[in-house]
């Protein structure tokens, strides 16, 4: 069952369909619509926050949802899925596959990464697990801890990282390939050229997300572009 869902990745755009509370779309009707939107442009999957999203996109969109919870814990700086108690409240809701962060960085209470894997294997063994990683590093202990997906989500966002303007096609490169695991690119794929070059080097599937569905991010790039312009 793991693998066909998994499967259905390949190949695939994958919308993230996101918008966080101060966000001017924020509201499962609105996520949702544009789950929607995104399955009749022909998206293999969605990638989305909260259960409430997460449940609202199941009743309306037949593709298969990525769940996440964003949340922030104050001994903590991970905030994708950081505890077992957003894997349960992401399963109830319906999730798919369930996207956590795998980075190095500090777990609420101190957990181990490995520790909630575990948890959740036994807990929910039929759901696959995206981790989210930010280095290669990060990807290569993933892989070893069996995830069933790796996803280059994290890339640019923890302070040790490659902090680049555009997707980070070398981490895809040389993560995808080096065990049977799927490497998805995520993270910045502005454009059809950048997803392109994301399959080149090697991933499994792309996700997109402020490129088709944060519409006061895509204006910024025409206006910023036109101030360029003006102002040369
Ligand atoms: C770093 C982080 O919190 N990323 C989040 C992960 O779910 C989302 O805010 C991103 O929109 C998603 O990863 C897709 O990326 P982009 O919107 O750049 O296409």
């Amino acid at each position: 069952m793991k693998r066909s869902l998994i499967k259905k990745l390949q190949n695939g755009c994958i919308v993230s369909c996101q918008a966080l509370e101060h966000e001017p779309l924020f509201g499962s009707d609105i996520m949702s619509a544009m789950a929607v939107a995104a399955e009749k442009g022909g998206a293999a999957a969605i990638r989305a926050n909260t259960p409430k999203d997460v449940a609202s996109i199941k009743q309306r969109c037949s593709l298969p949802v990525i769940g996440l919870y964003k949340k922030n814990y104050p001994d903590s700086q991970i905030y994708i899925t950081p505890t077992m108690r957003e894997v349960e409240e992401l399963a109830a809701a319906g999730a798919d596959l369930i996207a956590l962060d795998a980075t190095d960085q500090h777990r609420p209470g101190g957990q181990d990464f490995s520790a909630l894997l575990e948890q959740i294997r036994s807990t929910f063994p039929d759901i696959p697990i995206v981790a989210d990683v930010s280095t290669y590093e990060e990807g290569v202990r993933a892989m070893e801890l069996k995830v069933d997906v790796v996803s280059t989500t994290m890339s640019g966002y923890t302070p040790y990282s490659t902090q680049m303007e555009g997707p980070d096609i070398e981490l895809v490169e040389r993560l995808a390939g080096l065990s049977d695991v799927p490497v998805l690119a995520e993270g910045r794929i502005w454009t059809v050229d950048d997803m392109i070059r994301c399959f080149e080097a090697g991933a499994y599937g792309v996700v997109v997300g402020t490129a088709i569905t944060r519409p006061q991010e895509i204006t910024r790039r025409f206006v910023r572009a036109i101030h360029k312009r003006v102002n040369n």
